[in-house]
């Protein structure tokens, strides 16, 4: 199907759901460097985007050029084990409204993000886009997975029936500034950072990681997410899906002993084998998304050096999400 033009300027109305998130506060970051100037956000105070009439009613007031999904309930691994029912419907409801609202306001830009869980537990590495639903998936985020799932195909629906330029991009796993550090609903690399620093602290105490340290991930800093995100607001990509990601991985104990070092921590680490070790690889090939003119820029010493600098000059007002 034919995309029709979409012509993104500079005054265009880029919505950004989500903008108060790691993720969406790197795209707003992004957007305003490149010289946006009609950004509009939304926390989940002031919009429930679970409530579908009160996105019928922003969709009607604001009449967005451009949405770029970044709103969604987001955590590690166990928080989507222990939290299916919210993983699951309020990653439904969120997107769906979005979707299906931006849809009838006739809005013809739509920059979707689902996450590299969507592929099968054990498909081949790296991972292609077509390994999508080829296979089971890994069972502690199949219920945010499925969500996505159902994202991305919403997506490709409006793209097919209506030529609409709906695309959904697959970031590996994200971190820097903004993240959650809470260390109960957290993801790996900000909960190293808080674990390994506090451990410092307290005289080099013993660190406790969970499971076995021998999975595999890969990581993106989220300034690169958020420059692939502008990158698909101002070209029609050939495709609907695509991943980003940095085409490297590392075990967790790898990543472990780098930010032991990093946060200069001397004493011991342990693993907590009775936790989940999750899916045991999710590397993305990201050949698609780079012959198309993106590519990873940030390194993840240098990621991790500045997301600890971050972490540092927050620690006071650091966010925990509330399940
Ligand atoms: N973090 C990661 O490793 C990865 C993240 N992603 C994707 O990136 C996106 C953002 O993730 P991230 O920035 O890490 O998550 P955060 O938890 O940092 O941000 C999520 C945002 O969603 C908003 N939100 C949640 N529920 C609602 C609601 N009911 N109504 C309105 N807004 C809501 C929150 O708004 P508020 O702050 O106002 O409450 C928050 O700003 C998600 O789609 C996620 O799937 C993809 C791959 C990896
Ligand atoms: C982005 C991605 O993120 C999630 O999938 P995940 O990558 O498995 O999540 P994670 O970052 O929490 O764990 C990665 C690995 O790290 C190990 N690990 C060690 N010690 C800690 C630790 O202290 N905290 C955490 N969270 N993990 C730890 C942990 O046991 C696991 O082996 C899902 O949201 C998924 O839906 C998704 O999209």
């Amino acid at each position: 199907m034919e995309i029709n033009p979409i012509n993104i300027t500079k005054d265009s109305k880029i919505y950004i759901a989500g903008y108060r998130g790691m993720v969406g506060s790197a795209i707003w970051r992004a957007l305003s460097k490149a010289g946006y100037t009609n950004l509009v956000g939304k926390s989940s105070k002031e919009l429930d985007l679970r409530n579908q009439q009160s996105v019928k009613s922003f969709f009607a007031e604001e009449k967005p050029d451009a949405v770029i999904d970044a709103a969604a309930r987001v955590g590690g691994i166990l928080a989507n084990r222990d939290y299916p029912y919210q993983f699951l419907m309020e990653n439904l409801q969120i997107q769906n409204n979005l979707i299906d609202e931006a849809k009838k306001a006739g809005v013809e830009k739509f920059i979707f993000l689902g996450s590299s869980c969507i592929y099968p537990k054990l498909a081949p590495q790296p991972l292609k886009e077509e390994y999508l639903l080829t296979g089971p998936l890994e069972p502690t985020n199949q219920w945010y997975a499925i969500a996505k799932i159902a994202g991305i195909k919403a997506c490709e629906s409006i793209r097919e029936q209506y030529g609409w330029d709906y695309v959904s991009l697959m970031p590996t796993n994200l971190y820097g500034p903004n993240d959650n550090f809470d260390l109960k609903t957290s993801h790996v690399l900000p909960a190293m950072i808080r674990k390994f620093h506090e451990a410092k602290a307290a005289g080099h105490t013993p660190v406790t990681l969970w499971g076995t340290g021998s999975p595999l991930r890969e990581f993106l800093h989220v300034d690169d997410l958020a420059r692939a995100v502008v990158f698909a607001l101002e070209n029609r990509l050939e495709d609907h899906l695509y991943n980003i990601g940095t085409g490297t991985d590392l075990t967790i104990k790898a990543l472990a002993e780098m930010i032991q070092d990093i946060t200069q921590h001397k004493g011991e680490i342990l693993w907590d084998s009775d936790k989940p070790d999750g899916t045991p690889r999710k590397l993305l090939d990201v050949s698609k998304i780079n012959q198309q003119g993106w590519q990873a820029q940030i390194s993840l010493e240098e990621g991790i050096l500045s997301t600890y600098q971050w972490f540092l000059e927050h620690i006071e007002e650091l966010k925990e999400v509330k399940l």
